[in-house]
């Protein structure tokens, strides 16, 4: 079909990207916290700018010459006094990655890492194609040791035509209202959609594809539903009144990131609310690979 490399090429970049985030939030050190500059602070860490700038290395090295990246992170933090060391940190995980996955024999400094973040300045737009990467989606549940995903999305003429979402805390099987963090289960899937195709997921490793669907519940008493776990991101408040004037009886389910998608793309449950708080101003990079993720399905005879 008309995106399988692209498709392949982002699989493989964000599952990277997923292996990097895995280690990092594992050793997380509380240096590793960084708050972004300008007005509404945010967590960003090493992991964030690390998968940031492996993604957008391995879509160069895959599509040279016609790239571009519409991503969260820019490297202003990074290239200030002071931030050398972490710039440091960033490139040796970044070369660690690619010399685990050994496709592409080299290794970065420091500036190829800064410059490799920095690709992701496009301003995107309805005209050509343009990558869409959210490094990690949901950086507060990254530090908290809770779900995240890595988000990676292509526009085609200003549509999502495929999506990949990594999402390395994520049981296998369902989450349920009554254990959404089962012990035993073991973590780690991701998802893929491509337009006209459906929506598919997988091991971390690339093994036991199986095409997901969404919940068939129409009764909403049946059903049950995600928000954020970041009452901040989405007023709850608001959401449980909308929920019971519905008439869903489940609680809701919380949890950080685009990970909600993939798990109401093999439906885990029936319904996602969010509402954000007045003045907030969505970004492509939250939704785009999310949306095809859920809607993958959809258009498929
Ligand atoms: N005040 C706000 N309202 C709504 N969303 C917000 C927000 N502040 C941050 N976000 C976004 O919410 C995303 C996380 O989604 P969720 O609420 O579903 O966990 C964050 O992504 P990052 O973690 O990539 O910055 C961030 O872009
Ligand atoms: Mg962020
Ligand atoms: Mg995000
Ligand atoms: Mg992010």
């Amino acid at each position: 079909m008309a995106y399988d490399k692209e498709l392949a090429a982002a699989i493989k970049a964000a599952s990277l990207a997923a292996r990097l985030c895995r280690k990092v939030q594992k050793a997380l050190l509380q240096s590793d916290v960084r708050s972004k500059h300008g007005r509404n602070k945010s967590p960003v860490t090493v992991a964030d700018y690390g998968s940031q700038a492996l993604v957008s290395f391995v879509l160069q090295q895959e599509f040279p010459g016609e790239f571009s990246l519409v991503a969260e992170e820019d490297s202003i933090d990074l290239r200030k006094d002071g931030g050398g060391e972490i710039v440091e940190r960033i490139t040796k995980l970044v070369n660690e990655s690619l010399t685990s996955d050994g496709s592409y024999g080299v290794s970065l400094s420091s500036e190829d890492v800064l410059k490799a973040i920095d690709s992701g300045k496009s301003e995107g737009g309805s005209q050509g194609r343009h990558w869409v990467l959210d490094p990690i989606d949901g950086t507060k549940g990254f530090v908290r040791g809770d779900q995240y995903a890595v988000a990676l999305a292509l526009l085609d003429r200003g549509n999502v035509v495929l999506g990949v979402l990594a999402c390395p805390n994520l049981p296998l099987t369902s989450i349920s209202v009554a254990h959404p963090h089962s012990p035993n289960n073991e973590v780690g899937c991701l998802f893929f959609a491509e337009v006209g195709r459906g929506t598919y997921m997988q091991l971390l490793d690339g093994s036991s594809t199986v095409k997901v669907q969404v919940s068939a519940v129409e009764n909403p008493e049946e059903a049950s539903f995600f928000e954020s776990y970041e009452s901040a991101h989405s007023m709850h408040d608001l959401s449980s009144l909308i929920a019971q004037k519905l008439g869903v009886k489940a609680a809701p389910i919380r949890m950080d990131s685009q990970v909600k998608y993939g798990a109401l793309s093999r439906g885990d449950g029936a319904i996602y609310l969010r509402f954000p708080r007045n003045g907030y101003r969505e970004k492509i990079w939250d939704h785009a690979a999310g949306s095809i993720v859920v809607t993958g399905n959809t258009y498929l005879s």
